[in-house]
């Protein structure tokens, strides 16, 4: 089979801080008002005031979406989205294309190493530019999946299981049970600055759901990288008798010391997780090394599919647990592959968690979402990542 060659790469932009209106998509957290996803969140920032009761006050969506397009010279094209917007488009446009202009479609990690060592000098191991590595790698495998007219989960050897099962991340995980999920997870509301009395606000409502949700439906905390090992470990400790089953991202990404010392002090049987603001395949190696149980990648942002399968098989190889961080179709493949992926999230981007909103909506046109909490590998079954691209209101605002 004679492949074609990949003729250009083209980078638009939606959303973020240069757009009059919200705009979601691959940027999910860049939502409208009234939305349970930035309703006093506790983050890094809610030690100060001003910026306690939303993450959008001090910026979380000012990226946007990137989308990155990639042609065939037969004319066939692949696309992905993420977290970059306007400055994502800067360093596919005048950088990596590069790299992929000229090269045959199926010389994605040929392609992918370049990308990472041309930019080792102002990427770090993670951020917009590993999001926007992420993103090219991404449209690649969609296009090499359009060429081949194969799925990407059969692209990368296959699926392991028939059905894949998904916890939902949200403001209300009674309303997660009700609609067949397995588990709610929460995002913290109080920080180390709020003292015992978060500790005890944060137990309160955990308590409200285990008694509205029952003895064995999964309760997780998401701490979006908030807390110090002392607030964590106390909150671990104050719910452990709700049966929590994780608290997810306590710590900045690099604090990795701490991470190890949380293991360490977190009640027995409680699972620690993060990875989701981690990028490259060397830092899911220290990442791993504490110990945590369960790598939490976003295939948006940690490298593309091509790391998200390395990491794959380090946590494998230590016997640890990778869930991606909620990716949709990104992800939802990459999983159904994965022996150490038993579940996978789904996040509501629903504004009161009441229906079940695509979460890339509205960019992706067919993208899927669980019934009853659950995706059989059939509903993958369409070339690549099985998505196309609603083209309304993008910005392509440079040229190479
Ligand atoms: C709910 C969390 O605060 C984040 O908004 C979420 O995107 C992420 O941390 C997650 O795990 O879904
Ligand atoms: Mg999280």
């Amino acid at each position: 089979m004679s492949l074609p060659k990949i003729k250009t790469v083209r980078a638009y932009f939606a959303g973020g801080a240069t757009a009059d209106k919200a705009a979601a998509g691959g940027d999910y957290h860049d939502q409208g008002a009234n939305h349970w996803i930035d309703d006093h969140v506790a983050t890094p920032m809610s030690k100060y005031k001003q910026y306690e009761q939303s993450r959008q006050s001090f910026g979380i969506n000012v990226l946007g979406t990137l989308i990155v397009e990639v042609e065939a010279d037969n004319g066939q094209t692949g696309f992905a989205i993420t977290t970059g917007g306007e400055m994502g488009c800067f360093i596919v446009e005048k950088h990596l294309n590069r790299f992929l202009e000229g090269r045959c479609v199926s010389d994605i990690k040929l392609i992918h190493d370049q990308m990472m060592n041309a930019t080792l000098y102002y990427a770090g191991s993670g951020g917009l530019v590993m999001n926007t590595i992420s993103c090219v790698d991404l449209a690649l495998w969609d296009l090499f999946g359009k060429v081949t007219d194969l799925p990407v989960y059969k692209l990368l050897g296959g699926a392991v299981r028939d059905e894949l099962q998904f916890y939902a991340t949200g403001a209300r995980p009674d309303l997660a049970q009700q609609m067949g999920f397995i588990g709610g997870k929460m995002a913290v509301q109080w920080g180390p600055h709020d003292g015992d009395e978060g500790i005890r606000k944060e137990v309160a409502r955990i308590a409200h759901y285990r008694e509205s949700c029952g003895p064995d439906f999964w309760l997780m905390l998401d701490c979006w990288m908030s807390q110090d090992v002392n607030f964590a470990t106390k909150l671990a400790h104050a719910c452990a008798p709700y049966n929590v089953k994780w608290l997810e991202e306590c710590l900045p990404p690099q604090q990795f010391e701490g991470y190890a010392q949380l293991k360490q002090q977190a009640p027995q049987g409680m699972l620690i997780t993060s990875g989701e603001h981690h990028g490259t395949l060397q830092s899911f190696r220290t990442l791993a090394e504490t110990g945590i149980d369960i790598l939490q990648p976003d295939v948006g942002w940690c490298g593309g599919l091509t790391t998200l399968v390395e990491v794959a098989a380090l946590a494998k190889s230590r016997g640890q647990l990778v869930v991606p961080h909620g990716s949709s179709v990104y992800s939802h493949h990459a999983v159904f592959t994965f022996t150490n992926s038993p579940f996978s999230e789904f996040l509501m981007t629903s504004p009161d968690c009441s229906t079940l909103r695509p979460q890339f909506d509205p960019l992706l046109i067919n993208e899927p979402v669980p019934v009853n909490g659950r995706m059989h590998k059939s509903v993958l079954d369409k070339p690549g990542f099985g998505v196309e691209l609603n083209r309304d209101g993008l910005k392509r605002p440079y040229q190479h």
